[in-house]
C-alpha cells in the first residue's frame, strides 16, 4: 500500500531533526508539534520558534526548487515518517540516510510522484507538484531499485529509446555521449541479457546523462552505488557534480560513503517510527486499526 492521504487523526510529533548542511543550496527545518509524545518535547522546537538554516541568500518563502512541508508518509497502515521539512534549491544535493526501512525509498518515490503523501505539500518553485503531474515528470529522472534495462536491446539502444521516449533529439548520439559518461561504451552492442548487475545499472545511471540539466533538472537516485566498482562510484560523482554546476538538483539515497561536496545530510531515522514498540502507539494517534 502507498503513501495516500486519508481523513483521520492528527500527525504524530516529531523526533528531533539532525541535519548537517553546508551552502549552497539546501535549507531543512523542523517545526515540531509535541501531540502525543510528551517526553520528546524537551528537543521539540515549538511551531513559533521553527529551527532552520536556510543559505546566504535564500529564504525559506521564495521556495526555490523543490520543497516539503510537514510532509508524512504512511505504507501498510504504519508511519514511516512524519512532519518532514525541506528546501532543495538550484545546485543543491540532498543525501537521505537512516538504517532498513526508515522510509528513503518511500521519500523518493513521493518526489518522483510515484506515491501520495498522507499529509502534508511537495512543491515545486512554489507550487504543489500534484497540480501538474505530467510536468512534474519531465522535470525529473528518478533511478530506484528496478533494472529498466530490456535484455533483447543492446546498451545503445536501450539508451537510444529512453532518449526518443523523453522527446530528446538526436537519441543515438545522445546515448553514445551517455555511455561513454559511465565508462560503457564497449558494451554498446551488449544485449542487456549480457550484462552484469553493476553494468546494468551503469546502463540505468547514464539514463541521467540523456538531457540537459535545464530540461530534467531533478535527480532522485535510490541507493545508486549499489552494485557499483570505485570508478563508477567516481564517474557517477563525476556526474552529479556537473550537474549540479549547471544548475540541477539531487536527491540521493546511500548505505555507504559517496562523495558528494557540499551536500546536505536528512537521516529519516529521525522522523520516524523506527521500532516495534512505537508502531502501536503511532498507528492509534493516526486511527488505524490494530
Ligand atoms: N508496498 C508497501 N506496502 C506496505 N509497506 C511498505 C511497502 N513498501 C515499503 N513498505 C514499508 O515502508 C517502510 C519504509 O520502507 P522503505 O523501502 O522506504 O525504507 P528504506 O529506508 O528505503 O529501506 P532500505 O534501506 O532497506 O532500502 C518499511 O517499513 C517497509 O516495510
Amino acid at each position: 500500500m502507498e503513501c495516500r492521504p486519508a481523513p483521520v487523526g492528527p500527525a504524530p510529533d516529531r523526533h528531533h531533526f539532525t541535519a548537517t548542511a553546508k551552502p549552497p543550496a539546501v535549507a531543512v527545518s523542523l517545526s515540531g508539534i509535541s501531540i502525543f509524545r510528551p517526553a520528546l518535547s524537551g528537543i521539540l522546537a515549538p511551531a513559533s520558534q521553527e529551527r532552520s538554516f536556510v543559505t546566504q541568500g535564500q529564504t525559506q518563502s521564495a521556495d526555490p526548487g523543490l520543497a516539503a512541508r510537514h510532509l508524512t508518509c504512511l505504507r501498510g497502515e504504519r508511519v514511516v515518517f512524519a512532519d518532514l521539512d525541506f528546501t532543495l534549491s538550484p545546485g543543491g544535493a540532498l543525501i537521505l540516510v537512516g538504517p532498513n526501512g526508515s522510509g528513503k525509498s518511500s521519500l523518493l518515490r513521493l518526489l518522483a510522484g510515484l506515491s501520495r503523501p498522507f499529509s502534508g505539500a511537495l512543491t515545486w518553485n512554489g507550487t504543489d507538484i500534484a497540480q501538474d503531474p505530467d510536468a512534474h515528470r519531465a522535470r525529473l529522472r528518478y533511478a530506484g531499485h528496478q533494472d529498466a534495462v530490456k535484455p533483447t536491446l543492446t546498451a545503445l539502444e536501450n539508451l537510444s529509446v529512453w532518449a526518443g521516449l523523453d522527446g530528446l533529439d538526436d537519441p543515438e548520439d545522445r546515448a553514445g555521449r551517455a555511455l561513454a559518461a559511465l565508462a560503457m561504451d564497449h558494451v554498446a552492442d551488449m544485449p542487456g541479457r549480457y550484462l552484469s548487475a553493476g553494468q546494468k545499472k551503469r546502463v540505468n545511471l547514464a539514463r541521467l546523462a540523456l538531457a540537459p540539466a535545464r530540461t530534467a533538472p531533478l535527480w532522485l537516485l535510490d541507493e545508486p552505488a549499489t552494485a557499483l566498482d570505485r570508478d563508477s562510484i567516481d564517474r557517477l560523482a563525476a556526474l552529479i557534480a556537473a550537474h549540479r554546476r549547471a544548475g540541477g538538483m539531487v536527491v540521493l539515497s546511500t548505505h555507504s560513503d559517496m562523495d558528494v561536496a557540499d551536500a546536505s545530510m536528512l537521516n529519516l531515522a529521525d522522523f520516524g517510527a523506527t521500532t516495534d514498540d512505537e508502531d502501536e502507539s503511532q498507528n492509534e494517534a493516526v486511527g488505524v486499526p490494530a
